[in-house]
């Protein structure tokens, strides 16, 4: 008889931020936030299997190859900027060591992931990954999808990850949802009824910048704006309203500490952008156009700008994704 052993494979999406408020600043010296995020289909891929040794073992690189990728930005294959650490401080191990411990799991996994989604773009990838190696993990032990420790676990790691996991503690089941609005340090989620038909143009402009150094950089403002109204807009489907409401406060501290993001913003403007802001702590922007035709006619007509920047950063159009991503079982003979 010949053994066999399950892969899980999960493309963990990236999200857009469509408005965030900074709300207080708090001792622990974390914010207090009133944030709306979109799920996008600019995804990695990643596969989990178990081993029997403890531990995770993970291989993670740029893909389709890290020459393409590096090419895609103008830049070399040793640029800092595609450095990702492979230890235990990437957030896939920093996840699956917290699931296997929690559930005190026998043996360890193994983990390959393929990056397409830039780091450091405000676009929630390191995050992602780390939810969609709970929700693989969580298959492969035979743990449902939406068991409340993967919740708490998914918090630890960092305050993006219970979003891509799609449910929450009041939520356990959201089988549709795209989006949703976070408070808290980001992780009271709640989300949202619709499905908005989301199209937008990311331009990522090849800078790595630190979420941790836009906060400090950051200040909340007297009077804290509300998210009640865009996520009104979203879950009436009005285009024209979710335009205006579009806003991050975090824009102004992150445009300091690199001032590209200006020009960028700018250049999605003079080509036609009906509105566009930073994502996150940036350095990715976006703008929010009404159909797919629309993002596609905005993107070649931006490719097609003479724009220094143009050289070193990667312009896509994108769509709402589901939440939480699928994973997919593939049975193989056994590795080990
Ligand atoms: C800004 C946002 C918006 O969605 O996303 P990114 O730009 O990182 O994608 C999030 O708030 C980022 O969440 P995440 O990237 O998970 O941050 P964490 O690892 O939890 O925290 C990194 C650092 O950012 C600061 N931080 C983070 C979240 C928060 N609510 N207040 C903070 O002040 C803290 O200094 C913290 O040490
Ligand atoms: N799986 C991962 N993928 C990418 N970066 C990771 C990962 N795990 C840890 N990191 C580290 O986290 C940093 C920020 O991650 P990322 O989520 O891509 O950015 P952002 O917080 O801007 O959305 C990276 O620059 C990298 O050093």
């Amino acid at each position: 008889m010949i053994d066999v052993q399950r892969i899980a494979t999960v493309n963990p999406p990236a999200k857009l931020n469509l408005f965030l408020e900074l709300v207080a600043r708090r001792k622990d010296g974390y914010h207090d936030i009133d944030t709306v995020m979109v799920a996008i289909d600019w995804c990695d891929h990643l596969t989990v299997r178990r081993t029997r040794d403890p531990g995770v073992l993970l291989k993670c690189d740029w893909a389709p190859s890290r020459a393409e990728y590096a090419a895609s930005l103008g830049i070399s294959s040793s640029d800092p900027l595609l450095d990702i650490p492979t230890d235990d401080s990437n957030l896939v191990c920093k996840a699956l060591n917290a699931f296997a411990d929690h559930f005190d799991i026998e043996g360890g996994f193994a983990c390959t992931l393929d990056k397409y989604v830039p780091a450091g773009a405000g676009m929630g990838g390191a995050s992602s990954d780390a939810a969609s190696a709970l929700l693989a993990a969580a298959r492969l032990c035979d743990v449902p999808e939406n068991h409340q420790a993967l919740v708490s676990i998914a918090s630890a790691i960092g305050s993006d990850v219970p979003f891509f996991l799609g449910c929450s503690s009041d939520q356990p089941s959201n089988r549709s949802a795209t989006a949703a609005k976070a408070t808290g340090t980001g992780t009271d989620l709640e989300f949202l009824r619709n499905r908005f038909p989301f199209h937008a143009v990311v331009v990522f402009p090849g800078i790595n910048l630190s979420t941790a150094k836009v906060y400090a950089q950051s200040s909340v403002p007297p009077i804290p704006l509300s998210s009640g109204a865009i996520v009104d807009a979203w879950t009436s489907l009005d285009f024209q309203e979710l335009s205006k409401q579009l806003m991050n406060r975090l824009s102004d501290p992150a445009r300091k500490l690199a001032p590209q993001i200006d020009e960028i913003l700018e250049s999605m403007w003079r080509n036609g952008a009906i509105t566009c802001q930073l994502t996150g702590s940036g350095s990715a922007c976006f703008a929010l156009c009404q159909t797919k035709g629309d993002a596609e006619a905005l993107e070649s007509t931006i490719r097609s700008s003479e724009n220094a920047w143009l050289e070193n950063a990667i312009v896509r159009t994108v769509a709402a994704a589901q939440l939480p991503p699928r994973v997919s079982i593939q049975t193989i003979p056994e590795i080990d």
